[in-house]
């Protein structure tokens, strides 16, 4: 079986800590200590499969964040932590986020963002309305408040990592098997295969030219299919990350009950 790798991200005292050890080992630590690094495993079941889990606890505080380009390029997911008690902690996740995505070098990396302490109602400064503007910001990635003291909403930031991730493999594979047949359909429809020998050699020069035009031109099309299929994945991704409420109220009585299901597994904000 194949680890996942998910790496929690976020600054100094947010409670990165505390959500890792909280969903691994159920148990709430109240003291403060700031992390260098640690490494945690855990299998968990999602959809009646089993998935072995390395999640990487990283350092907030500016010492200890140099490897931070080296985690980062090791892990398949991540969780953007940011405190709702704290401003300055859901700025720094902007530059993470873009970090994140240079280093990856894609803009569809499976990521979460988490607005912790959300128990701390009276020193609450940022709101549920912003978190969800930022999850907006960044293309409906996924938003929950939770809080690792009350042990709200922490298995649930940790699946719906493992869900995307999941999601983006099965796309990757769609669309290599989408470049697979358009490149066997090129080499099925190439002139020169179709042409009598004799006539493949009299025409050679011409043909040659002619097919790596015809080349170009299929290679293009079976490119837009590509771009096709990855349009309608991107639209599928958009659905997943309409606010619970209103994605509900939206599809309402039409809904089919395999449509819920869908909808159920994949809430993409979520708040205490
Ligand atoms: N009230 C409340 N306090 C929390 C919560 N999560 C963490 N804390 C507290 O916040 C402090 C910092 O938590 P950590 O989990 O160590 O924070 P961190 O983000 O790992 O910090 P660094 O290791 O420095 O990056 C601790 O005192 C926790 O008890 C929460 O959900 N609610």
């Amino acid at each position: 079986m194949r680890d996942y790798k998910l790496v929690v991200l976020g600054a100094g005292g947010v409670g990165k800590s505390c959500l890792t050890v909280q969903f691994v080992q159920g148990v709430y630590l109240d003291t403060y200590d700031p992390t260098i690094e640690d490494s945690y495993r855990k299998t968990i079941e999602i959809d009646n499969k089993v998935f072995d889990l390395e999640i990487l606890d990283t350092a907030g505080i500016a010492q200890f964040t140099a490897m931070r380009e080296l985690y980062i390029k090791s892990g398949m997911g991540f969780l953007l932590v940011y405190s709702v008690t704290d401003r300055q902690s859901l700025e720094e996740l902007m530059e993470l986020r873009e970090q994140v995505l240079r280093i990856k070098d894609s803009d569809r990396v499976p990521m979460v963002l988490i607005g912790n302490k959300a128990d701390l109602i009276n020193e609450r400064i940022i709101s549920v309305e912003e978190g969800i503007e930022v999850s907006s910001k960044w293309g409906r990635v996924p938003f929950y408040e939770t809080s690792a003291l009350l042990r709200s909403n922490v298995d649930e930031v940790f699946v719906d990592l493992v869900r995307q991730i999941i999601r983006n493999e099965m796309e990757s594979v769609a669309i290599k098997d989408a470049r697979n047949q358009s490149q066997q359909f090129i080499k099925n429809e190439s002139p020169s295969t179709k042409l009598p020998s004799t006539a493949r050699q009299d025409t050679k020069q011409s043909n040659n030219k002619q097919s790596s035009k015809s080349l170009y031109n299929k290679s293009s099309q079976g490119q837009s299919k590509v771009k096709q299929s990855t349009a309608a994945n991107e639209k599928r991704k958009t659905s997943h990350a309409v606010p619970k409420s209103s994605a509900t109220n939206k599809t309402g009585s039409t809904t089919t009950s395999q449509q819920k299901k869908k909808k159920k597994n994949s809430s993409a904000c979520c708040i205490l």
